[in-house]
């Protein structure tokens, strides 16, 4: 049984071996037809529930579902309005929806599709054939998540790549445009890595970048923050909704985490183990320009944190 109040509840933080569950978020402002679906997935996906859009959203953010049954008629925020931010939102726009609905018609079909739904089911519903449907759209989502980790997962470090910190930075900075908002980046190179690799091998070379990967992935809190492998032994953080002073504090952290590896580097000239250096800047809420110039002048930055004695952080807003 179900008990109020459903509101943002997660039946799958239950037990723990939901965990690796596929997640279904079901949102229907009836708690009835909320209970029906719950009994019909809760054995074999880890189920959040809703029961208006403004909390289909929140959850949708904080749990990123796999798969969405989505009620078309709901007061306050339809289902179409749920769809359309949804699928605007570069967070939530991979997320596949599926109607539902107890008005059934061609003309509704069709705005659902448009909307950018993946499938359309009427009430009263057939539980073997919704039961179909929703494994069918996650097989699906599995192996697409699977297709967009081989396109953007680096393959030495397990980190995101730099073709994918370009697409969420052209993404984020257009979101940062239109909604006069803040938007920080930190390089971060690891510092006399050519000696350490002259030094250990480049075995152990890629070993120490794998560790630093981690470790750097590892302070990354919030979700929308990013952390990828730029290339080499450069990494790059992205920190949307961020100021100078929150991005400084991120570096230093990183700065710190780093150090708290003690990897041996007996032939740097910063520090007898391995340390970094991270160039932060920072586009204020006013600011336009262009998303390359934020890169060359964290890129700068960090140019002048190697030119401090590397093991160092230094950052400025973009001018
Ligand atoms: N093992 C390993 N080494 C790499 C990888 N990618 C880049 N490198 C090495 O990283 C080194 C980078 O050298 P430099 O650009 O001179 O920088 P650095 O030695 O760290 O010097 P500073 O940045 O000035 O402190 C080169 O020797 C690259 O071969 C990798 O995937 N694995």
């Amino acid at each position: 049984m179900i008990n109020t109040p459903i509101d943002t509840f997660s039946a799958s933080a239950q037990t723990g071996s939901t965990m690796n569950r596929q997640r279904l978020l079901i949102v229907d402002d009836q708690p009835l037809n909320i209970q029906t679906l719950y009994e019909l997935f809760s054995a074999n996906y880890q189920i959040f529930m809703a029961t208006s859009g403004e909390q289909a959203l929140s959850l949708c953010q904080s749990k990123l579902p796999d798969l969405i049954i989505l009620d078309v008629e709901m007061p306050d925020m339809d289902g179409y309005e749920v769809c359309r931010r949804l699928k605007a939102d570069v967070h939530t726009s991979n997320i596949p929806v599926i109607f539902i609905t107890g008005h059934h018609n061609e003309a509704e079909e069709t705005k659902g599709l448009d909307t950018g739904a993946v499938d359309f089911i009427s009430k009263p519903i057939n539980p073997r054939i919704v039961h179909a449907r929703v494994k069918n759209q996650l097989m699906l989502k599995a192996q697409s998540d699977m297709l967009r980790d081989w396109v953007y997962i680096d393959g030495l470090t397990g980190v995101k790549n730099r073709r994918y910190f370009d697409e969420r930075l052209n993404a984020e900075w257009g979101r940062a445009i239109r909604h006069n908002s803040e938007l920080s980046i930190i390089i971060i190179d690891v510092d006399f890595f050519k000696l350490y690799n002259d030094c250990y091998g480049h075995l152990m070379g890629d070993d120490c970048l794998r560790l630093v990967a981690n470790k750097l992935n590892s302070c990354i809190n919030r979700s929308v923050d990013l952390m990828a492998r730029y290339g080499g032994e450069e990494f790059v953080c992205l920190l949307p909704d961020t100021n100078l002073a929150g991005a400084m504090t991120v570096a230093e952290q990183l700065r710190q985490e780093v150090i708290s590896l003690q990897i041996p580097h007996a032939v740097s000239k910063a520090a007898p183990f391995l340390t970094i250096s991270l160039g932060v800047c920072t586009k204020q809420s006013m600011m336009v320009d262009s998303a390359t110039s934020i890169l060359t002048q964290a890129d700068a930055e960090l140019y002048l944190a190697k030119n401090q004695g590397r093991n160092h952080v230094c950052g400025k807003v973009m001018s």
